[in-house]
């Protein structure tokens, strides 16, 4: 008896030692030494506290950002004329930490978000040395964010990696073809054409002011649900609703990611993510089941059935290409990939031309020109030039994804600098795109002609100038994206004329991606 309790007091014990242990390695030691290496290598930045990292100053920053310094908080200036301004030098609000880091250390330096080291980079020549001899398919994604963000993208494009991703991407890109595309293009302006006659009906009845922000970002929700799954919103709001639920209790709340057991803060909102994500693959797996018994060939137009065809383009005969779980993952990431973003690219440009009336005529000067008094369809919309420069303006003033994340797969030298294996890297794409040395004084400027001659709108390096990222990696929604933004913006300036709400309040943040904090409330008068 007295052994036998000797020996579990050693066991337990031992137990309890070891988890202490390894509590002590992952939380301390291994970051410690981690930090050491880093900073014997030649990388610079924030002194990080573990297990938290440099957590404590990020929050700092961002509760003195939200509070306002002046009586006019809303950045929205009026003038005698009527006309509006605001103020688009946004990066120092809505990355305040970065920009005062950015101060202290320069535009590469490493932070911490617990006890994961980030490569902070807001510098286009290191970014190219960096990626230079780098493949696609060599680059990792955060393994941070790829567990955090698991329940939105799964294994899907966004997050595989190697091998996998090759796959992926072969398997995928035929889908974004032009030609099929075209055949999307009639279900973007049914579904604009909807949301239109409603403003229409909210003007009428004495309601001119309309949160573009929200109708636009449900129509890309549509639209998206349309490509993707072949659904009609009513059909596909049940998935809509979730995942923007999914979204909603995965970043409005306070998280930590990269501290140890940080999930174990807020049990409650990973269980309802958790949850939230497996209602969603339950629907999908439902959705994908009935696409692969319908015979009637209509849902081979949409994404879903692209990837559902056994005998695609690309000579992949005989084989499905992709199992239902990875097909799953993929309609998730065209959503979360797809809808929000183009929605902010759309609610920002609303914004600029609701600021600048002079482009909102010349733009649509452009349309009559190219189109006609016809509907809007895929074969015009290439035509749309000056339309072209202004998206490409706004998607440099106001990037909706702020950031390109990657992870070293292997160690990268960098001039004097080795990068090792498994660090992380943050690509500061809103700090590229505002940086004076690359565009000029004018940076913080409203100026599409920027774009008139060049496909970089005059920026120094052809790496400043990321909003779809960079390399192989690039997004493989952009043309998609392109044809869906031209097709709703003509809809939208061929109707009506835009002027700024006096309750807009504008407070770009970062919600995962950059939108405005509070709605985009314009006045619209039906042309
Ligand atoms: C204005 C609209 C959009 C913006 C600003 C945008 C931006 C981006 C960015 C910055 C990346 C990361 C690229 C990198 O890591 O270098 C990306 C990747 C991706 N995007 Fe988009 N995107 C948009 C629209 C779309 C659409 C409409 C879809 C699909 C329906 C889509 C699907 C994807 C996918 C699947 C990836 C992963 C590509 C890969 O890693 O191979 N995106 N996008």
């Amino acid at each position: 008896m007295g052994v036998l309790f000797q020996v579990l007091v050693f066991f337990f014990l031992g137990s309890f030692l070891h988890v202490i242990w390894r509590v002590l390695f992952s939380c301390w030691i291994s970051p410690s030494r981690t930090h050491l290496k880093l900073r014997r290598n030649g990388f610079g930045g924030p002194s990080p506290n573990f297990p938290l990292g440099n957590y404590k100053e990020i929050k700092r920053n961002c509760m003195k950002a939200a509070v306002p310094s002046s009586d006019n908080n809303n950045n929205t200036t009026f003038t005698s004329s009527g006309s509006s301004k605001i103020c688009n030098d946004i990066h120092s609000s809505v990355f305040p930490y970065f920009s005062r880091w950015q101060k202290a250390h320069g535009k590469v330096f490493i932070y911490w978000l617990g006890t994961e080291p980030f490569l902070y980079i807001a510098d286009p020549d290191f970014l190219k040395e960096m990626s230079s001899g780098v493949m696609g398919k060599s680059w990792g994604k955060p393994r941070v964010f790829k567990h955090d963000r698991e329940p939105m993208f799964g294994n899907g494009l966004v997050m595989a990696e190697g091998n996998e991703w090759v796959h992926h991407r072969h398997v995928i890109t035929p889908a974004f073809s032009p030609a099929n595309l075209k055949a999307m293009s009639s279900l973007m302006v049914e579904s604009t054409t909807r949301m239109l006659d409603k403003w229409t009906a909210l003007i009428n009845s004495g309601n001119p002011e309309i949160d573009v922000e929200r109708e636009i970002t449900a129509t890309a929700g549509e639209i998206i649900a349309k490509a993707s799954f072949g659904m009609s919103y009513e059909n596909g709001s049940k998935v809509f609703e979730k995942l923007r639920a999914m979204q909603i209790t995965l970043f409005k709340s306070n998280r930590y990611v990269g501290v140890p057991f940080s999930k174990l803060i807020s049990p409650k909102k990973t269980m309802e993510a958790k949850k939230l994500g497996n209602e969603i693959d339950a629907l999908l797996f439902s959705i994908i089941k009935a696409h692969k018994n319908s015979n009637d060939g209509s849902s081979q137009k949409d994404l879903l059935g692209l990837l559902l065809r056994e005998d695609p383009v690309n000579g992949m005969s005989g084989t499905k290409m992709l199992t239902t779980r990875q097909l799953v993952d993929e309609c998730k990431t065209f959503f979360f990939g797809g809808h929000e973003t183009t929605a902010l690219a759309l609610s920002w440009t609303l914004l600029l031309l609701a600021t600048h009336p002079e482009w909102q005529n010349k733009l649509r000067e452009e349309i009559r020109e190219v189109t006609g008094d016809r509907e809007t369809d895929f074969t015009k919309v290439a035509g749309l030039k000056k339309m072209g420069w202004v998206m490409n303006e706004v998607l440099r003033l106001y990037p909706p994804s702020p950031n390109v994340q990657r992870q070293a797969r292997e160690d990268i030298q960098v001039n004097e600098l080795l990068i090792p294996n498994g660090t992380n890297m943050w690509i500061d794409v809103v700090a590229m795109h505002h940086d004076p040395k690359l565009w000029g004084e004018d940076v913080n400027e409203f100026k599409p002609e920027r774009f008139k001659d060049d496909l970089y709108g005059g920026c120094k390096h052809k790496m400043g100038f990321l909003p779809f990222g960079f390399g192989g990696r690039m997004c493989i929604g952009r043309n998609l994206t392109v044809m869906e933004y031209k097709i709703v913006l003509t809809s939208i300036l061929t109707r009506f004329s835009l002027s700024i709400s006096p309750a807009y309040n504008h407070s770009p943040a970062i919600v995962l991606s950059l939108r405005p904090a509070n709605g985009l409330q314009l006045i619209l008068q039906p042309l």
